[in-house]
C-alpha cells in the first residue's frame, strides 16, 4: 500500500500539490490520475483534455526541438504556432533548431513543459516540473502556472522542491 485515503476535487483555476519523500507514491498519483495506472480502489474522473509532464520527456532526441513538439502538437491540433508561442514561454526559442539530445538538463524539462503548454489541455499533471530547472526557469514556471490558472486551467503537480502554486490543495503522500 503505497497510499490511502486521497480524495480532492479540483474545478477551473484550481490547483493540487502532491508532496511526499522520495519513494512515497508522488508520480505513482500523478500516473493513475493521468488514466495510465489504475488505483487498488478509488476512482479518477475528470472532464476535459489532460496534459501530461512525466519524467521521461517524450521528445525525438534526433529531432529539432521544434519538429520533435511539432509532432505532440499535430496530434493536439496546435500546429508550429501554438509550439512557436510555447517555446517562447519557456525561453527557448533561440534553441529551436537544435537536435533534442543536445539540449541541457534544464532545456529538456523546459522543453518538456512547453509540449504541456502547446497541447492548450485545461488539465495539467506534472510530475516534478522544477526539477533541474534555475531559479530564474522556477520563476517562470511559477508564472506560467498562475497564468494557466488565471485562464481557468487546472494543475497538480508534484514536486520534491518548494514551488509557488498559490492556495494548492495539498496532498501528502507516504506519512
Ligand atoms: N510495478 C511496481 N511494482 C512494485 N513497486 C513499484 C512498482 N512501480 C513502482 N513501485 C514502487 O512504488 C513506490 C512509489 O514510486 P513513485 O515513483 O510513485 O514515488 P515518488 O514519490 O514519485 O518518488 P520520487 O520522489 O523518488 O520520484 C516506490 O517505492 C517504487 O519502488
Amino acid at each position: 500500500m503505497l497510499f490511502a485515503g486521497v480524495s480532492l476535487a479540483l474545478g477551473p483555476g484550481e490547483a493540487a500539490l502532491v508532496t511526499g519523500p522520495n519513494g512515497a507514491g508522488k508520480s505513482t498519483l500523478v500516473r493513475i490520475c493521468a488514466g495510465l495506472l489504475a488505483p487498488a480502489m478509488g476512482t479518477v474522473r475528470s472532464e476535459g483534455r489532460i496534459a501530461l509532464l512525466a519524467e521521461a520527456h517524450a521528445l525525438d532526441p534526433e529531432l529539432p526541438l521544434a519538429r520533435a513538439l511539432d509532432f505532440w502538437s499535430a496530434l493536439d491540433g496546435g500546429g508550429p504556432q501554438a509550439v512557436a508561442s510555447a517555446l517562447a514561454a519557456v525561453e527557448l526559442a533561440p534553441v529551436a533548431q537544435l537536435p533534442v539530445r543536445l539540449l541541457s538538463t534544464g532545456q529538456r524539462r523546459r522543453a518538456a513543459f512547453a509540449r504541456v503548454i502547446a497541447s492548450d489541455a485545461p488539465i495539467w499533471l506534472l510530475d516534478e516540473p522544477a526539477n533541474g530547472l534555475d531559479a530564474a526557469a522556477i520563476a517562470r514556471l511559477e508564472h506560467l502556472l498562475a497564468v494557466h490558472r488565471a485562464a481557468g486551467g487546472i494543475v497538480l503537480a508534484a514536486t520534491h522542491l518548494p514551488i509557488a502554486l498559490p492556495g494548492a490543495v495539498p496532498v501528502e503522500v507516504g506519512r
